[in-house]
């Protein structure tokens, strides 16, 4: 085939030649083909489905030839220093003979580039996810993370370029669960030094609470919450994923996870307050029709798949029950935020002076003196809502392998900094400080200081890798007093709540909270009959239902705040009527329905009837009332934030 020359460049976002243009972020990796200065750039290009409005993304494949070594040497630094992950290859033709893809340090195109280890992460398949297609969803996206051995063999024995088949290098150690909680139980006890690039779930929502949970029940939960958190979608409804990182389907996810990024999430955490028991949360914690159903559509899973929430929400509409229940919540206040000084509660957290969590505990500190201010806000050691600016004072740095960090400019510029200032948002590297890269010699300069290869092959920016020695915040707060599993449905009777309402959680009481404290929260209190009471820890999109329809509109999942939704109704009209709004987004503008930003709530069932409620699709028993608010650090989830709607 006759050769065409022509210019290209590279900026941050994209590759341009002649009229053409390929995005950076569809990247998977780059190939360079030892010895025939040949690349080959493996792209993974959305694709707009003809006659549907969906769109799809298929594998593509751009081979160029660099004209001399200098150039060579220009572009594997342009590439790795876009956060491209590259393959050295033996040349075809003399790989045949020898049945490997890697090359020794000797054949790195520079001896000052060197390469950074595979990727190593641990994945968990839940193979019931969805319809029982997580295998088959996974098989999707495994070729993104990596090529099998085989397909690598075949390719040098029917001589093919080996460039095709070995893409983001990833080493994956897979384990399907065999039952509920396997997820959880795997995340609480594995090594983490088995998985130092994370842990990716293929499932559902569900998958990934247990995996939360898990890992946040560890002996040192504040460092098991930096280990990062890759989705792959394949259950009912993946409606964290969809909402965070506008990724819907497994190939998208896979890719994301190639290109790495962090994006800081925070955690919601409910308190059993009988038993002191906490289950963890990403995306919402529910009580009322919501709960009914889920607790429903368990019997439907086998049989309908996703569809099964329709099924249990139809059926349940035909006997709908009354929920009575009283809701206590501490609603939020932007200005009072920014004032009552995240620092003081941040030494709160450091000397660790609260005591445990329960709802008489959180009260004595609610009614405290306003010396005590600094303790005022929280209601337990473990189950704190702090704002946004704090939780950003705490968390650390993220970083992924293939990622080109903030930190790996610092240190080629000479500044770094010691202090975790952490990024609750992922930036793209297009949204940093680098000025655009073009293959000249300049540019060139730029990406070789940022960029080492080692030599197995790989390239990479170096301080990329998370690392579980770096300095990390440190918590002197003692461990969250965890029970080994979440509460347990029993027979017995749940509370009656037919006596007054305590005085405490009653904004109309006088003795609290004192009006002029900037401190002290401000209790609001509803009781009464309602259809549903939602918690959400982001907008909760669905990816059943319309792209655009969204539960909770103003929820951020890095924000500090959690966003209530009361629906306080009764009857199917109008619970339809709810339902049906939402489909429209105006779901929120019903007389009925009540949306507040809190910081934190809780919530009493009333009756004798045993009631669950349901934390990201886990049904837990409700025999207790429980107290939700955001941890006071965030977790990490693989991948780029979608850009926020305006
Ligand atoms: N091997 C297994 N057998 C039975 N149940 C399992 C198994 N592995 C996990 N589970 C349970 O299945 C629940 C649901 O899993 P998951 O969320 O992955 O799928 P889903 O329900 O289809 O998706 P979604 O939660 O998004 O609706 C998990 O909470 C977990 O407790």
């Amino acid at each position: 085939m006759a050769t065409v020359e022509v210019h290209a460049k590279l900026t941050t976002k994209a590759l341009i030649w002649g009229l053409h243009c390929l995005r950076l972020e569809d990247v998977v990796a780059v190939s360079y083909s030892d010895g025939s200065r040949r690349f080959t750039i493996h792209s993974y290009q959305v694709t707009k489905e003809k006659w549907i409005s969906s769109s799809r993304r298929s594998r593509k494949d751009l081979h160029f030839l660099a004209p001399d070594a200098e150039e060579v040497l220009q572009w594997v630094s342009a590439f790795a220093d876009q956060g491209c992950h590259i393959n050295f290859l033996r040349h075809p033709l003399a790989s045949s003979k020898k049945k490997s893809t890697v090359v020794d340090a000797g054949s790195s195109p520079s001896p000052s580039i060197r390469c950074r280890s595979r990727p190593t992460v641990l994945v968990i398949l839940n193979p019931r996810s969805g319809r029982g297609r997580a295998r088959k969803v996974f098989s999707k996206a495994e070729p993104v993370l990596k090529a099998s051995t085989l397909s690598i063999h075949f390719a040098f024995t029917h001589g093919h370029s080996a460039s095709f088949l070995q893409l983001a290098g990833f080493r994956l150690t897979i384990v399907e669960t065999t039952d509920a909680r396997h997820a959880q139980t795997l995340a609480s006890t594995v090594d983490l030094s088995t998985c130092p690039d994370g842990i990716i779930c293929v499932g559902g929502d569900g998958i990934v609470n247990e995996v939360l949970n898990g890992l946040l029940s560890r002996d040192n939960p504040h460092r098991a919450s930096e280990v990062p958190i890759g989705i792959i979608p394949a259950g009912s409804d993946n409606s964290l994923v969809w909402t965070v990182l506008g990724i819907r389907d497994p190939v998208s996810a896979a890719v994301a996870i190639v290109k790495g990024g962090m994006v800081g999430m925070d955690v919601l955490g409910v308190e059993w307050t009988k038993t002191g028991a906490v289950h963890l949360g990403f995306t919402i914690a529910y009580y009322g029709f919501m709960s009914d159903v889920l607790e429903l559509s368990g019997k439907y899973q086998k049989r309908f798949g996703p569809l099964r929430y329709f099924v249990a929400g139809a059926l349940k509409l035909l006997r709908l029950p009354q929920y009575k229940c009283e809701i206590d919540f501490v609603p939020v206040d932007t200005k009072k935020d920014e004032a009552s000084g995240p620092n003081v509660r941040l030494e709160v957290d450091r000397h660790g002076d609260l005591e445990a969590g329960t709802i008489e505990a959180i009260f004595s500190r609610s009614t405290s003196t306003e010396n005590d201010h600094d303790a005022t806000n929280e209601p337990s050691d473990y189950v704190r809502g702090l704002d946004g600016k704090t939780k950003k004072q705490l968390s650390t740095r993220a970083s992924f392998p293939g990622c080109c960090t903030e930190e790996a400019l610092s240190v080629h510029h000479g500044t770094t900094s010691p202090s975790p200032r952490p990024r609750t948002r992922s930036k793209s590297r297009s949204e940093k400080s680098w000025s655009g890269l073009s293959v000249d010699g300049e540019s060139a300069r730029v990406s070789r200081a940022n960029s080492v290869i080692s030599s197995n092959g790989e390239a990479e920016n170096v301080s990329s890798a998370p690392k579980w020695d770096s300095p990390a915040p440190k918590w002197d707060s003692p461990a969250p007093k965890w029970d080994s599993a979440a509460p347990k449905w029993d027979s017995s009777p749940g509370p009656k709540w037919d006596s007054p309402v305590d005085s405490r959680f009653s904004s109309e009481s006088d003795s609290f909270p004192p009006s002029s404290d900037s401190v002290v929260p401000k209790w609001e209190h509803r009781q009464g009959y309602f259809l549903g009471i939602m918690l959400c820890n982001h907008q909760c999109k669905t990816v059943q239902c319309l792209p655009s329809q969204v539960l909770a509109p103003g929820a951020e999942h890095d924000d500090g705040n959690l966003d209530l939704i009361i629906v306080r109704a009764v009857g199917r009209l109008q619970l339809l009527r709810f339902f049906w709004s939402m489909q429209f987004n105006r779901h929120l503008k019903l007389p009925f329905v009540e949306y507040i930003k809190v910081r934190q709530a809780i919530l009493k069932t009333a009756g004798n009837d045993l009631q669950g409620c349901g934390i990201d699709g886990e049904l837990l028993e409700l025999n207790s009332p429980i107290s939700a608010a955001l941890l006071p650090y965030q977790c990490r989830l693989i991948g780029r934030a979608r850009p926020r709607q305006q």
